[in-house]
């Protein structure tokens, strides 16, 4: 049955889903801050600085108003990068309230936010009130925006506390190449989200330096234990980490040229600076600020992360990553499994 969706955040990922979406048959309304960008979705029906090869559905349409995005929609899928997701679920909030609006919230974010350490589902339950709006779920999973835009096949995981309404995304997002399972372990899909994207960073650094296959696998798999060891610190299930959420994410990410994780990654190892990168990507690099929080929220719950820890250095106190990585490899020997 076809539903009314909004769509919040325009920019690769969100705007690839809005199409996708208006492909499964459903009414949707994607929202943009900028209105050169709702233009040429509306009468191009492209969005150059994001997808650049995409040509849209012309059942799309985009907004700048986000009271008119919303209006009526049952579900609202939130694609906005962490640091801005506070303030757009607080607008989002403030119009729900004034439409007497109860809906279903997806979100999409892959982060940690800096200094409070929370996950983008905390900062939505925080910002939109709960008279507002139903569940929050996440989708989340290996699923560059690039691939899902020709149609390759992916797969995704909805998570959230309430099945039922996990159910309910699961149907409405999956159609023949894009296969949606359920979870109701939310900590774990959002730490598995978010904390995936500094072991890429790291993958792309270790190739821009030369290193090959096994380096890549070594560093995939003991970035995996210490991504696990956070969530668990904080009541996720072990499981999920080896789910689409957990290592499917990982290895997407940590093995793609399109992942702009990876891609920073790979220019830091090749001696650009860290600045020069964030400012030529114009896309978010969501795993230069999550290495931070992650770094400071191991520190304060005693979780050991030696990967983050080097990553940190490295982007946050101009550390070397030749010394960065030797550091890691002459550590004292240890068990695999603790
Ligand atoms: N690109 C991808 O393939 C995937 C991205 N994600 C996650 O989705 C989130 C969004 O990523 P992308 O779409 O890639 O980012 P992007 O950099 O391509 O686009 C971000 C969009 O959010 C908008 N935005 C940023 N701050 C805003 C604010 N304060 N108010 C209003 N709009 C704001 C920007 O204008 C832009 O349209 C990230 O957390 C990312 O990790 C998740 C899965 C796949
Ligand atoms: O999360 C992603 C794919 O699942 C996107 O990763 P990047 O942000 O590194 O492009």
């Amino acid at each position: 049955m076809a539903e009314q969706i909004a769509v919040l955040g325009a920019g690769s990922w969100g705007s690839t889903l809005a199409n996708m979406l208006v492909e499964n048959g459903h009414d949707v309304k994607l929202w943009s801050r900028n209105q050169e960008q709702v233009d040429q979705l509306n009468n191009e029906h492209v969005n150059p600085h994001y997808m650049k090869d995409l040509v849209y559905s012309d059942k799309l349409v985009a907004t700048s108003d986000m009271a008119d995005a919303v209006k009526g929609a049952q579900v609202i899928l939130i694609v906005i990068p962490t640091k801005g997701l506070r303030q757009v679920a607080g607008q989002l909030n403030k119009i729900l309230e004034q439409n007497n609006q109860r809906p279903l919230i997806v979100h999409a974010t892959k982060g940690l936010e800096q200094n409070t350490y929370k996950r983008p589902s905390e900062m939505l339950m925080e910002e939109i009130n709960e008279e507002n709006r139903r569940d929050i779920v996440v989708l989340s999973g290996p699923s560059h925006a690039e691939d899902v835009a020709i149609k390759d096949m992916t797969a995704v995981t909805a998570a959230c506390a309430n099945i039922n309404d996990a159910d309910k995304i699961q149907k409405l997002f999956s159609n023949n190449y894009f296969r949606v399972y359920t979870n109701n372990d939310v900590i774990g899909a959002e730490f598995g989200a978010a904390l995936k994207n500094i072991i890429a960073i790291g993958a792309g650094a270790l190739q821009g330096l030369g290193y090959h296959d096994n380096a890549r696998a070594a560093l995939i798999t003991r970035g995996l234990a210490e991504i696990r060891r956070l969530g668990v610190a904080f009541g996720a299930n072990p499981m999920t980490f080896i789910g689409l959420s957990g290592v499917g994410d990982l290895v997407v990410t940590a093995t793609s040229k399109n992942s702009r994780n990876w891609r920073a990654g790979y220019q830091l190892g090749q001696g650009r600076k860290l600045d020069d990168v964030i400012e030529h990507m114009g896309m978010v690099i969501e795993g230069v600020y999550t290495t931070k929080a992650a770094h400071e929220l191991s520190l304060k719950r005693q979780v050991k992360m030696p990967i983050t820890d080097a990553l940190y250095r490295v982007l946050y106190e101009g550390e070397d990553i030749k010394n960065a990585i030797s550091q890691l490899m002459s550590r004292d020997l240890t068990s695999e499994i603790e």
